[in-house]
């Protein structure tokens, strides 16, 4: 039960606040609505056991018994993606929905080639798409985006390294603009894909990388992905409480988490809500963003994250400020970019100062 209430007040801070997040996936961005459209219009079969409505789909969405049982239904959803007006609409009605109702100012977000080159669809199919719809957001919007490409975890290193080669002018260009690895996390840590950040480095030298570590994986996962995969952000990463010196370094090295608190509920990494190590990331002051990671599975978009963290942890005006200024500074945007969004932040945090005393 969450312990303080959110004011209306409260709740239009948080809307204001200029938000960024780091952790959403495009395809977790797929209402079952979208879902079923897609597969009628498109001549997908969806498997004989998948529920056949969006009521019965939201249900077992609310049931997840881990990380693994999530992904099988997530994959079936990429599965009715077919066209670049596909990706393009999934893309959009996500910053679409997001600048309007949750004032996001800045969104960099995954997508997952791998899970729609093996079904046939190719790299500039999925890439153009996805770049229309951050494109138009940017232009009608007034938000920033970057895309980030992850890697599938579960299929082999040799496989990341062809879909790198796929998607070769994107990452010489920027239009992707970092590197991620995502999808079942324990059986395959992060030294299996060493020669894959080597070989997008050596594309783009400047091209930024993160990785999934430290959600299911214990704390070596993410001292491995920034050893060995020399990223310098952590998706999740909520496991770096099992190390006291992971926990300096992360905060002596700026290396932001990017925590999905939703996800973390309805994935069964934490009973409750409170029980997500926010206090001690504070307290040892590691930088960490929060997130939706996959809304439309999860049940709740970046607000409706920021609302229920301030319900369990009933932050004051100065915590939020803290959380949102570490969330800029831990962007890949430009630091001009970074400077309006900080002094969005000021008027911001001005005007609630009085209001919410
Ligand atoms: O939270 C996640 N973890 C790992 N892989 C994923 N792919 C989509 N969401 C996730
Ligand atoms: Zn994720």
């Amino acid at each position: 039960m969450p312990h303080h209430q959110c004011s209306e007040t409260m709740r239009n801070f948080l809307q204001e606040l200029p938000k960024c997040e780091h952790h959403v996936h495009l395809e977790g961005t797929l209402e079952p609505e979208l879902l079923f459209e897609l597969a009628k219009r498109n001549n997908i079969v969806l498997p004989e056991q998948f529920p056949k409505s969006k009521a019965e789909l939201t249900e077992r969405y609310n049931n997840f018994a881990d990380l693994q049982d999530f992904l099988d239904f997530y994959y079936i959803g990429t599965s009715v993606l077919l066209t670049e007006d596909d990706f393009f609409q999934l893309a959009w009605n996500y910053f679409e929905r997001v600048a309007k109702n949750d004032g996001l100012a800045h969104t960099e977000v995954f997508f997952d080639p791998q899970s729609h080159t093996e079904r046939g669809v190719s790299m500039d199919t999925v890439v153009k798409g996805f770049k229309r719809g951050c494109e138009k957001a940017e232009e009608e919007l007034g938000i920033s985006t970057k895309l980030i490409m992850c890697l599938l975890r579960h299929l082999p290193s040799s496989h990341g390294l062809e879909t790198i080669n796929q998607a070769e002018e994107y990452i010489v260009n920027g239009h992707i603009h970092a590197l991620g690895l995502d999808s079942a996390e324990k059986p395959f840590p992060p030294e299996l894909f060493v020669e894959c950040y080597e070989k997008v480095k050596q594309l783009h030298g400047s091209i930024n990388l993160t990785a999934h570590a430290g959600e299911e994986g214990d704390h070596t996962y993410i001292t491995n992905s920034l050893d060995l995969l020399n990223v310098k952000r952590i998706d999740h990463g909520v496991n770096s409480i099992q190390s006291v010196e992971l926990l300096q370094r992360l905060s002596d090295e700026r290396i932001l988490l990017s925590v999905c608190p939703l996800s973390n509920i309805k994935l069964q990494v934490f009973k409750e809500l409170t029980q997500i190590p926010l206090l001690k990331f504070l307290e040892h002051d590691v930088p960490f963003s929060l997130n939706s990671d996959d809304p439309a599975y999860f049940g709740g978009y970046i607000l409706d994250n920021y609302i229920a963290i301030h319900e369990n942890f009933g932050f004051k005006i100065e915590i939020w400020e803290k959380i949102v200024k570490n969330s800029i500074h831990g962007s890949w945007c430009h630091q001009s970019r970074k400077d309006e969004l900080l002094e969005k932040l000021q008027k911001v945090i001005e005007k609630y100062s009085v209001l919410l005393e």
